[in-house]
């Protein structure tokens, strides 16, 4: 099929399920995507095939996202930390990104999905590299949902590298360092990718699946006001019930970023 790099979808109608309220649903979701080597050894596979469903259980999300007027979602799909497993369950993910991205592109195109990766890129095979980039850019021009993969991520590095960049523009005398705000900061962050009128590149609703209390270098400064979400439920189990109940707590919270209500 023809990819046209012009697929911004139409304004889709959303229909919500009872109990979301369109005001107050969260413009940003980040996942933590957390369990899949336990749900699979509780099956007696191994990590491979729960990271297969895994994959399954992030396109079920991204659909639903897209179907309830979600505008970022941003998946961590393999941290920087993750190249110390076996070469193995390395290459196997590698090759099922590389996976996901092809057998989706279609999808994003018809449906108005972007695709933007972020982390170290220079770490991966070059022929995901070039998946990445050439489903970038396809997909530049959709707008209805941003997709936004964190792969071989660290929230530490992103904000060592923005500094880095502030540096650079403060050594180049584009900058005064008196000039560096926070929002000049962010705009240097890699989740800036996702950021336009409709969104921020902070994350209003954070989920980590599979029981574990902790963000584990994702999205360290985008997540200072982020609302989060535990759930036991292990990341291939992630379904539409699961994701109501998140999304139903976030609309239970009161967001104050630190002020207080007259
Ligand atoms: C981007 C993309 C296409 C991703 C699809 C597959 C996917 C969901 C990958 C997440 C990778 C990962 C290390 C998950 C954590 O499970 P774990 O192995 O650490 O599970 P455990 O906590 O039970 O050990």
């Amino acid at each position: 099929m023809p990819l046209s790099n012009s697929t911004s979808a139409p304004a889709a109608e959303v229909l919500l399920p009872e109990g979301l309220e369109a005001e107050s649903l969260p413009r940003h979701v980040a996942l933590v995507m957390d369990g899949n080597s336990r749900w699979a050894a509780a099956r007696g596979l191994p990590p491979t095939d729960g990271h297969e469903h895994g994959m399954r259980a992030l396109m079920k999300t991204v659909r639903l996202s897209r179907a309830w007027g979600i505008r970022v979602l941003t998946a961590f799909g393999f941290s920087l930390e993750n190249w110390n497993r076996p070469k193995a369950e390395v290459d196997f993910l590698m090759a099922l990104i590389e996976r996901f991205i092809n057998d989706n592109l279609a999808e994003f195109m018809r449906e108005g999905t972007r695709l933007r990766i972020i982390g170290d890129r220079s770490r991966l095979p070059v022929s995901v590299q070039k998946t990445a980039r050439d489903a970038e850019e396809a997909t530049r021009n959709n707008s209805r949902l941003h997709l936004v993969l964190a792969i071989s991520y660290s929230g530490r590095m992103d904000i060592v590298q923005a500094c880095r960049k502030l540096a650079q523009k403060v050594d180049a005398k584009l900058l005064r360092p008196e000039d560096i705000d926070e929002s000049l900061f962010a705009d240097e962050l890699q989740t800036s990718c996702a950021a336009d009128e409709a969104s921020s590149s902070c994350p209003d609703l954070l989920i980590r699946t599979s029981g574990e209390l902790r963000l584990s270098n994702f999205l360290l400064w985008q997540s200072a006001y982020s609302e989060l979400f535990f759930t036991d439920t292990l990341w291939p189990d992630f379904g539409e019930a699961q994701y109501l109940q998140a999304l139903r707590a976030f609309q239970s919270r009161d967001r104050r970023f630190g002020a207080r209500k007259n």
